[in-house]
């Protein structure tokens, strides 16, 4: 099977006034379709970096970045933005709920960007909320939801969309344990039994414990990558 994503060589610097950051210093990564998988390392090794970088979400410095047989890393913007909504399920800090909509209508807004029918729309997201085990929170807006339920909104406003791949930035962070763990077994099952592909950033161990392949990264590269039995 190719892989879903590639990247070789994978460079980006940051300028900030004379200061350069090397935040990605030449990565060789493969993510297979139905990977559940962790980039892990400590704070300022790059892992957002690749995350953004993988998902379209910005340009490298140098390198390539392939999704499938398709070379994106010098797509123009709105090429990237039409890829992203297509391709990409975001779980990211930076993308968080829109507050003045209900949790039902933020897990079907990426559809309605995609053009989907109302009816339709609401029926996928009812059904990405009920997945998520938060049907019965449908009307609540953001502010009236826990940190853990608006997590699961976010990753149902994902799954929605039926992505190839979800993409997610530390999405255990700032859960408690309880809530973390019951957002990863959601995940775990997404990605068991509707085949969705998972690509964390994370440095928590709970949710190490449960990915089947962690690929290390230290001062913008990989330094190491695990497999665990699943
Ligand atoms: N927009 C930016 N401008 C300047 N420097 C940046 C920018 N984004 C990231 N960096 C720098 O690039 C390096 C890698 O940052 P990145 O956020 O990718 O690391 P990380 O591993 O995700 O860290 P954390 O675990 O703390 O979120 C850091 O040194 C950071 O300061």
């Amino acid at each position: 099977m190719p892989p879903l994503l590639r990247t070789r060589n994978l460079r980006k610097s940051y300028r900030t006034g004379e200061v350069e950051t090397h935040a990605l210093r030449g990565v060789d990564l493969e993510i297979y379709p139905q990977e559940f998988t962790a980039i892990a390392g400590p704070s300022g090794s790059g892992k957002s970096t690749l995350l953004h970088l993988l998902g379209g979400l910005d340009h490298p410095s140098a390198g390539e970045v392939w999704l499938g047989d398709e070379r994106i890393d010098g797509l123009s913007a709105s090429a990237l933005a039409a890829l992203r909504l297509t391709h990409f399920g975001f779980v990211f800090q930076a993308y968080n709920l829109i507050p003045v909509l209900s949790a039902l209508e933020n897990a079907a807004f990426v559809l309605e960007l995609q053009g989907v029918p109302k009816r339709e729309r609401e029926a996928r997201a009812l059904a990405a909320l009920k997945v998520l085990g938060i049907a019965d929170l449908g009307e609540r807006r953001p502010n009236q939801l826990s940190g853990g339920q608006q997590q699961r909104v976010a990753v149902a406003r994902a799954l929605a969309a039926r992505p190839k791949l979800i993409l997610a930035d530390e999405p255990t962070a700032n859960l408690d344990s309880a809530t973390g763990e019951a957002l990863i077994a959601h995940m775990q099952r997404l990605n068991r039994e509707e085949g969705v592909t998972f690509l964390f950033s994370t440095h928590d161990p709970r949710l190490l414990s449960h990915v089947r392949r962690t690929v290390w990264l230290q001062d913008g590269r990989v330094v190491g990558e695990e497999a665990q039995a699943a």
